[in-house]
């Protein structure tokens, strides 16, 4: 029996027949041609023939605001495409669904459903929502994760203090900032060495376990020995810059039997691929449904409310799609960020839930009192979201001094 992936996007245009371009896809980018095909021929090809699925016309609303999506004329195509014409792995996916074609117009790739066929082949996250939560002890809050700052040009000892800083504020995992490179002063194997024991003697204060996403990087012949590296000095996570080596490379890091600790997904260069609306890739796509079925364990996406900020529809459909059950497939985290503070948690929790990472740079190392107090600042506002008290009420009581200036100098967003 013939299996498909399905194909959805979204095609613009004032005037097109958008059935007629839907067929032009679909056997463009399979046979090439079908009607001048001898019939004889046509036998043999039709295994590998493309299908129009649906073409749903969406004709500008009268009235519509000027600009929106409304006042648009577009069509949503769904085309089908054998299993046949293309290898098991993404990037063959992502060249027949969307190689040519991405470059031809007003088009964007909405969604992708592959096949039962396809799916076995991307064994998705090692560990996914629950397998951090098992290494890390924490089944009823969010997480909370800190990112480096300041690393460019700092020497071992700067960064095994800025570690331990974060680690005192009672922070669940640390990452390193995507920007960190391989580099002569703290090279993956020193900086996960004194980073973890860092992280012994932070656990001895707090009595918590911590992960440390430790960023591979260089050329792509030699990420696995990289990952091998950190995980041999200690690294019990990774932090993967998946975008700019593209989704397969993730997924090689993930199957790898030795590689054998959680992955977190770095978007960057995403904005380039998700520009608004006519062109690129959805996000929930790029930083969803693909990320989870790569390998990730948890990924990162703009917030709706932070610094770098993406349409809150579209930050939710990323989480669902990191999140739906899909069989055997395990869930991978979903971390809103960037710009993120303590008066943003309840808003992160009402939108994310409890199976999310509220995950922060500046928002911890900008506290007034320090980078320690601003990881403890934001344990005090998940406490006091998870119990439904309002963040100043909460901050007013003794012993929450952290919560209380980090309100001060950010605020509370409602
Ligand atoms: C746009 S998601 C990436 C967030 C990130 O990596 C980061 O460094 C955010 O830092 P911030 O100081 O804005 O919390």
């Amino acid at each position: 029996m013939t299996s498909f992936c399905t194909a959805t996007y979204r095609a613009f245009d004032e005037k097109a027949d958008f059935h007629k371009k839907a067929t032009g896809i679909a056997v463009g980018l399979t046979v090439g041609s079908w009607t001048e095909l001898p019939e004889a021929k046509k036998k043999d090809m039709e295994k590998h023939l493309g299908q129009v699925v649906s073409v749903d016309v969406h004709e500008p609303e009268a009235g519509a605001a000027p600009g929106s999506l409304a006042a648009e004329r577009y069509a949503d195509i769904k085309i089908a495409y054998p299993d046949v014409n293309f290898s098991r792995d993404i990037p063959a996916l992502l060249v027949t669904a969307f190689g040519k074609l991405s470059m031809d117009g007003r088009i964007r790739l909405l969604d992708l459903d592959v096949s039962d066929g396809f799916r076995k082949t991307c064994p998705g996250p090692k560990f996914g929502i629950h397998g951090v939560q098992e290494l890390l002890g924490v089944h009823d809050r969010p997480l909370l994760m800190s990112i480096f700052k300041s690393v460019v040009g700092y020497e071992l000892p700067e960064l095994k203090e800025q570690f331990y800083q974060q680690a005192l504020g009672g922070v669940d995992l640390i990452k390193d900032d995507e920007i960190l490179f391989e580099n002569p002063l703290t090279p993956i194997e020193k900086r996960v060495e004194a980073c973890m024991a860092a992280a012994r003697d932070a656990s001895k204060q707090t009595g918590q376990k911590l992960l440390y996403a430790a960023n591979v990087t260089g050329r792509t012949s030699q990420l696995r020995a990289q990952a091998k590296k950190a995980i041999d000095a200690g690294a019990n996570a990774l932090l993967f810059n998946v975008l700019a080596y593209g989704f397969d490379a993730l997924q090689e890091l993930a199957e790898d039997p030795d590689i054998n600790v959680p992955i977190a997904a770095h978007p960057a260069f995403s904005g380039a691929m998700y520009p608004p609306r006519h062109y690129g890739v959805a996000p929930q796509l790029l930083l969803g449904k693909l990320m989870r079925l790569a390998g990730a364990d948890l990924v990162l996406f703009p917030s709706p409310y932070g610094s770098v900020v993406m349409p809150k529809d579209e930050t939710l459909a990323i989480a669902e799609s990191l999140t739906r059950h899909e069989g055997a497939l395990k869930p991978s985290f979903p971390v809103p960020s960037a710009g993120i503070h303590p008066g943003l948690v309840p808003l992160l929790l009402e939108d994310f839930g409890v199976r999310s990472v509220v995950n922060a740079g500046g928002g911890i190392h900008g506290h007034p009192m320090g980078t320690a107090a601003g990881g403890q600042a934001f344990r005090q506002a998940i406490d006091a979201a998870l119990q439904g008290v309002e963040l100043e009420a909460y901050a007013a009581e003794p012993g929450r001094e952290q919560l209380k200036a980090a309100i001060e100098l950010w605020g509370v967003k409602k």
